[in-house]
């Protein structure tokens, strides 16, 4: 397996600015890997800095310490440094980000958002599009929807909908953030299918799962935030 992403010696302090510049130190010495093909389960205690270490791969936080460095368009690149324009191309192109929750630009029909990643990788318009429509029906979203905004739609919805859009382009590198939170059983075991097949083609993948069953069907190892905690080996 060929690593894919590489963190070293990462830390995290955040500064309150608007609090008397109060210092929350999160976590020290974070050295992580992925390789293509792995599914690891980022995990720790509530607090313990999970989502705060997936934005900091995703270059959304910078980094008070360390560095980390992913391997793009056949290169390692230190996002901690890279510019905001190689930063957003990583992400174009080698790193995909399922959030829970949807952002999208109202009024933008549900299979343009889908489609939207796919195209933007220079992918044929009707290829883009009906993959979007292979993904919203194997995660259940109606064809009458497909036209609407997803704006409306329920928690659940918005969810897969999103989910649909992080899967569609075959990202080498994929942090996923509770991909199945409020998902019901038999739409949870399509995004497992749909990790499986990441996995399948040698994706790297990165992932907060609270739900158990989720974490030990697919993932092929763990990885715990919470031995990184400031003073956790004083
Ligand atoms: N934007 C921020 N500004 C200030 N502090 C933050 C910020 N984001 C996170 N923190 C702090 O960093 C710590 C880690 O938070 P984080 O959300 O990463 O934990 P987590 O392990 O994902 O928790 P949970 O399992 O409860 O979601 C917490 O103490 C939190 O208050």
């Amino acid at each position: 397996m060929s690593e894919m992403l590489h963190a070293q010696n990462v830390a995290k302090s955040f500064t309150l600015h608007t609090q008397g510049s109060v210092t929350i130190p999160v976590f020290q010495g974070v050295d992580f890997t992925l390789s293509g093909g792995e599914c690891i389960a980022l995990t720790g205690e509530s607090g313990s800095g999970k989502s705060t270490f997936m934005r900091m791969l995703y270059a959304n936080y910078t980094c008070s310490d360390g560095s980390i460095r992913v391997f793009h368009d056949g290169d390692w690149l230190d996002i901690t440094t890279a510019s905001p324009h190689s930063i957003l191309e990583v992400r174009k192109r080698t790193m995909g980000y399922v959030s829970q929750f949807l952002r999208v630009i109202p009024r933008v029909p549900t299979l343009e958002i889908v489609a939207e990643p796919l195209v933007a990788l220079g992918a044929a318009r009707d290829h883009a599009m009906d993959k979007a429509r292979d993904l919203l029906t194997r995660l259940r979203i109606p064809e009458r929807l497909w036209q609407l905004s997803p704006l409306t739609f329920s928690g659940g919805e918005q969810q897969r909908v999103n989910i649909a859009r992080g899967f569609i382009a075959d990202y080498p590198i994929m942090l996923l953030d509770e991909p199945t939170a409020s998902l019901d059983a038999q739409n949870r075991a399509t995004v497992l299918a749909l990790i499986e097949e990441a996995k399948g083609r040698g994706a790297a993948i990165a992932g907060i799962f609270h739900d158990h069953e989720t974490r030990d069907a697919v993932c092929t190892g763990s990885f715990d935030v919470t031995s990184f905690k400031v003073g956790a080996n004083d």
